[in-house]
C-alpha cells in the first residue's frame, strides 16, 4: 500500500495518480544539459513519442479555444533556425508525452538565451488564443501562498522531516524556500517526473542566478544596490541550508542538499523558472507557486506573444498564443514575466536587456523636455506608465524606436501646461543639460561600452554569472547612449 502522505491527510486530494509512468532510469544530476547528440547537421526533427496524441480536433472539443496545431510536423525543407540553435534531446519530449504533456507547433531549442521554445510553422492572427502547450497538474510542482498551505502532487510522505522545514516557513515571504524544499525532496523521489526532468534544467555552471555568483562577479554589475542585495539573498539561503542542513539529520533529508551549493542552485531554479497563478480546484481559488516543466522552458519578452492560463476542468496549464497575433515559423514565443526595471529582472531571473521599457534612469538636473513634443517624435502613446509605440504610424527612423526609446520617455524628467507649446530654443537648451548628464553617467562607470563587449567577444570562458554582470552595466550604458541619440533625433524634429 502506497505510504500516506502529510498534505493528503490534512487535505484529502481529490487528484487520481499519474495513469503513466515510465520505467525507472536514473537519479537525476543536474550539471550537464542534454541536447540531442549528434549536434545539428541537418538538424533531427521533432520525433513522434508515445503515445499518440489526440487529434486536434478532440482537444478542441474539450475546450472552448481554436484548435490547438498540428502535434507532429511533416518534414520540413528549408529550416528557419540559426545553425548554432541546437534541438533538445527527443528525451525530453519522450518523458512529458508520456505523462500527457501535449505541444503543438512548437520545438524546443537551445538559443541565445539558453533552452527557448520556437515556433515550427507558421500561425495566422486569430480572433481567439490558440493553444500550443498544456501541462498537467500532476507534473507540476505547486506549493499555495496562503494557509493552510497545500502542495501538489501529494508527494511528500507524513513524518519525513523536509515537511517539517517547509511547515516551519512562512508561505507568503518564504514561497521559494518552500519550493526549493519541494523540488529537491522531488529529484529525490523514485521514479518521480522530476529526477528526469532534472536533466534538462541549466545546471549551477549554466543557471545566471546571480544566486550562484561569486564576491567578484556581483562587483562586475557596477551596482552596489544590486550588489547587496544579492549578498543578503545569498545570506538568506545559507542560513536556512545550514539551520537544516548543517547538523547531525537523517539521511533520508541530509542527501537531499549535501552541500549549501545544491540548496542555492534549486532555490536558484525555483526563483528563475517559477510562475505565480491563480488556481481553481473545486470551490478553492488558489494563490500558488508553480514550477511548471516545458512551460519553464518559456524566455521574457514585454512584447510576449504567448500567454499562462490555468483550464480549470481537467486541471492542466495551458500555454496560449494570444489572439490577434501572427507567428512565422522559426519565431520564439515568449511570455511576459513581470514588467520590473533590469535590475530586478537581475534579481530574480538573471537577466538584463537593453532595450527594456521599464528601466528607469534617475537625472538630477532641474532641465525638462516638453512630453507630448517628445511622445509624438517617436509616435509614442499611453499614459505616462504605459507607454507604447504605434509602429503603425510612419516613424522617424526605421528601427531606431524600441523598447529603450519607450523607456527614455518614461525616464526623462518632462513637463506639460495645458496646450502651452514648447519653444525650440529653451527645448534644445534642456535636451542638451540632459544629454550632458547622461554622458557623465557614462563617464562614471568604469569601462566603456566598446571594452565590455570586448570582454564578452574575448572571454570564451567567461562564467555565466560574470557574463550577465557585465551584460547589466553594458546594457545601462546602451540605454545612456541611446537616450543620448534619441535627444538628438528630438531637437532635430522639433526645432526645423
Ligand atoms: C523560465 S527560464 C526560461 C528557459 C531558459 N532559457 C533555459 O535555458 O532553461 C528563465 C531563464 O531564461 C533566461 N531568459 C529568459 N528570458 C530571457 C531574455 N529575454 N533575455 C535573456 N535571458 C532570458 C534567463 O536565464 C532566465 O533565468
Amino acid at each position: 500500500m502506497a505510504t500516506p502522505t502529510a498534505s493528503a491527510l490534512l487535505h484529502p486530494s481529490p487528484l487520481p495518480p499519474p495513469s503513466l509512468r515510465l520505467p525507472p532510469r536514473h537519479v537525476a544530476a543536474p550539471g550537464v544539459r542534454r541536447l540531442a547528440q549528434p549536434l545539428r547537421a541537418g538538424r533531427p526533427r521533432l520525433q513522434a513519442p508515445p503515445p499518440a496524441p489526440p487529434a486536434a480536433e478532440e482537444v478542441a472539443e474539450q475546450q472552448d479555444v481554436t484548435p490547438p496545431l498540428r502535434l507532429l510536423e511533416p518534414p520540413q525543407e528549408e529550416d528557419p533556425f540559426p545553425p548554432e540553435m541546437e534541438p533538445a534531446d527527443p528525451d525530453f519530449y519522450r518523458i512529458g508525452y508520456a505523462r500527457m504533456m501535449r505541444a503543438y507547433g512548437i520545438e524546443f531549442l537551445e538559443g541565445p538565451d539558453g533552452m527557448g521554445v520556437y515556433a515550427s510553422r507558421d500561425v495566422e492572427p486569430l480572433r481567439r488564443a490558440r493553444v500550443i502547450m498544456e501541462i498537467p497538474l500532476e507534473l507540476m510542482l505547486t506549493i499555495t501562498q496562503k494557509k493552510p498551505w497545500m502542495f501538489f502532487p501529494d508527494i511528500i510522505p507524513l513524518g519525513h522531516p523536509i515537511f517539517d522545514i517547509i511547515e516551519s516557513t512562512d508561505p507568503e515571504m518564504d514561497w521559494d524556500l518552500r519550493l526549493a524544499c519541494l523540488l529537491l525532496y522531488a529529484f529525490d523521489i523514485q521514479d518521480n517526473f522530476w529526477q528526469l526532468y532534472g536533466d534538462f534544467l541549466p545546471g549551477p555552471d549554466e543557471c545566471t542566478s546571480l544566486l550562484l555568483a561569486p564576491k567578484e562577479d556581483l562587483m562586475e554589475l557596477e551596482d552596489e544596490d544590486l550588489a547587496s542585495e544579492m549578498l543578503k539573498h545569498q545570506q538568506r539561503a545559507i542560513d536556512f541550508w545550514q539551520k537544516h542542513w548543517d547538523k547531525a539529520v537523517p539521511l533520508k533529508l541530509k542527501r537531499l542538499a549535501r552541500d549549501h551549493e545544491r540548496f542555492l542552485w534549486a532555490l536558484s531554479i525555483v526563483q528563475s523558472r517559477s510562475v505565480n497563478l491563480k488556481m481553481r480546484m473545486g470551490a478553492f481559488i488558489q494563490d500558488a507557486n508553480i514550477l511548471a516543466p516545458y512551460a519553464d522552458m518559456l524566455n521574457h519578452s514585454p512584447n510576449a506573444n504567448c500567454f499562462l492560463h490555468w483550464r480549470f476542468k481537467d486541471r492542466m496549464l495551458e500555454v496560449m498564443i494570444k489572439a490577434g497575433h501572427a507567428i512565422k515559423k522559426g519565431d520564439e514565443m515568449t511570455i511576459d514575466y513581470m514588467s520590473g526595471v533590469n535590475s530586478k529582472f537581475m534579481e530574480r531571473y538573471g537577466f538584463s536587456s537593453p532595450t527594456n521599457p521599464w528601466e528607469l534612469i534617475n537625472f538630477s538636473s532641474p532641465a525638462k523636455i516638453h512630453m507630448d513634443s517628445f511622445l509624438s517624435v517617436f509616435n509614442i502613446a499611453g499614459l505616462h506608465d504605459e507607454l507604447y509605440h504605434n509602429s503603425a504610424l510612419p516613424s522617424v527612423e526605421t528601427n531606431f524606436v524600441d523598447g529603450a526609446v519607450v523607456a527614455a520617455a518614461r525616464a526623462l524628467p518632462t513637463w506639460s501646461d495645458g496646450d502651452v507649446p514648447a519653444i525650440p530654443s529653451v527645448e534644445r537648451k534642456s535636451a542638451q543639460v540632459l544629454q550632458e548628464e547622461c554622458r557623465q553617467m557614462l563617464d562614471s562607470f568604469s569601462t566603456t561600452i566598446e571594452q565590455d563587449q570586448q570582454i564578452l567577444d574575448s572571454d570564451v570562458h567567461i562564467s555565466k554569472t560574470r557574463e550577465i554582470a557585465v551584460k547589466y552595466r553594458l546594457h545601462r550604458k546602451m540605454l545612456l547612449q541611446k537616450i543620448i541619440e534619441s535627444l538628438d533625433i528630438y531637437q532635430d524634429r522639433i526645432l526645423f
